[in-house]
């Protein structure tokens, strides 16, 4: 693992936010983007009423908060984690609603409508900056994934983390494994990640991805003992495949740790 550590130390947020997180790659023209499409995924997810409770722990958060915008109506706390602390800085900047903050308002903007509650954008972006209790150090290749001692979470998250931290598949299968200590029994995991992809780009750092199927990702829920409510696959349009990556497909899994 000390490789996969090593080759992330020239990861550049800003470069992985242009890349991923900015016109035109990401665009919310149509719902069929995969961006709509990832946010739906979520907001349909929480808006099931079944994940709900006191915490939310959010693993390989990177510089990102899309991936909480439906949780924060759900949970008294969300914790975000990531592995380096240049992230872990992003995230506190944008939550101290520092200037030069990556601007997140059409997400959030987009979540709002498509949650169909009337809440002003800026009340959810509040009540998120609000809930963002905890921002901490995170490794998924350790027992409890390095976390210290912490009342098992009502729920996880993860977007994009566990494949692109996990230099082959028998070290993906542990790295979930090592996360779902972090859950309660009978709590609830969501999951989104790359299907197939083996590098991406993040300015200067090229990071290697274990490339995952949609078997893969479901037999790895499966030796964790969840039991999977849905799975969802997107496929990635040749428009957007521009050398920052060579992701094929994007997953959604929403699944629940047996009790
Ligand atoms: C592709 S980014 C995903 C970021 C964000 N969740 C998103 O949806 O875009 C992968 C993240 O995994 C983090 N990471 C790398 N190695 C890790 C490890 N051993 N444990 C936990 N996170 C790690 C990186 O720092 C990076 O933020
Ligand atoms: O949401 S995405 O599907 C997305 C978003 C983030 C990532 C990937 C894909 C693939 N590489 C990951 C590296 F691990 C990061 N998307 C890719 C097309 S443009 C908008 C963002």
């Amino acid at each position: 693992m000390a490789a996969v550590g090593k080759s992330y130390q020239k990861f550049n947020p800003r470069a992985y936010l242009q890349n991923n997180y900015m016109p035109p790659r990401a665009n919310f023209t149509s719902e069929d983007c995969v961006v709509p499409w990832k946010l739906r995924c979520l907001a349909e997810a929480f808006s099931t009423g079944e994940l709900h409770g006191r915490t939310l722990i959010d693993i390989g958060s990177g510089p990102t908060i899309y991936q909480l915008l439906s949780a924060c109506d759900y949970f008294e706390e969300i914790i975000a984690t990531d592995y380096l602390e240049v992230n872990r800085e992003v995230l506190q900047g944008w939550v101290h609603g520092e200037s030069g903050a990556f601007d997140w308002s059409p997400y959030i903007q987009h979540v709002c409508q498509i949650e169909g509650k009337g809440e002003p954008w800026q009340v959810k972006e509040q009540k998120l900056r609000e809930k963002l209790k905890k921002i901490l150090p995170i490794d998924i290749h350790q027992p409890n994934a390095g976390l210290p001692a912490h009342r098992p979470a009502d729920a996880l998250i993860s977007t994009f983390c566990l494949e692109a931290a996990s230099p082959d598949l028998p070290s993906f299968q542990r790295a979930l494994r090592n996360v779902t200590t972090l859950l309660k029994p009978g709590g609830h995991f969501l999951m989104i990640g790359a299907l197939e992809e083996s590098f991406y780009l993040a300015g200067e750092a090229k990071l290697s991805v274990v490339p995952v199927t949609e078997e893969d990702v479901k037999e790895a829920l499966a030796k964790s003992g969840y039991r999977l409510h849905a799975f969802r696959a997107y496929i990635m349009p040749p428009s957007l495949k521009i050398g920052v990556d060579d992701v094929r497909g994007v997953f959604f899994t929403h699944a629940q740790k047996k009790l």
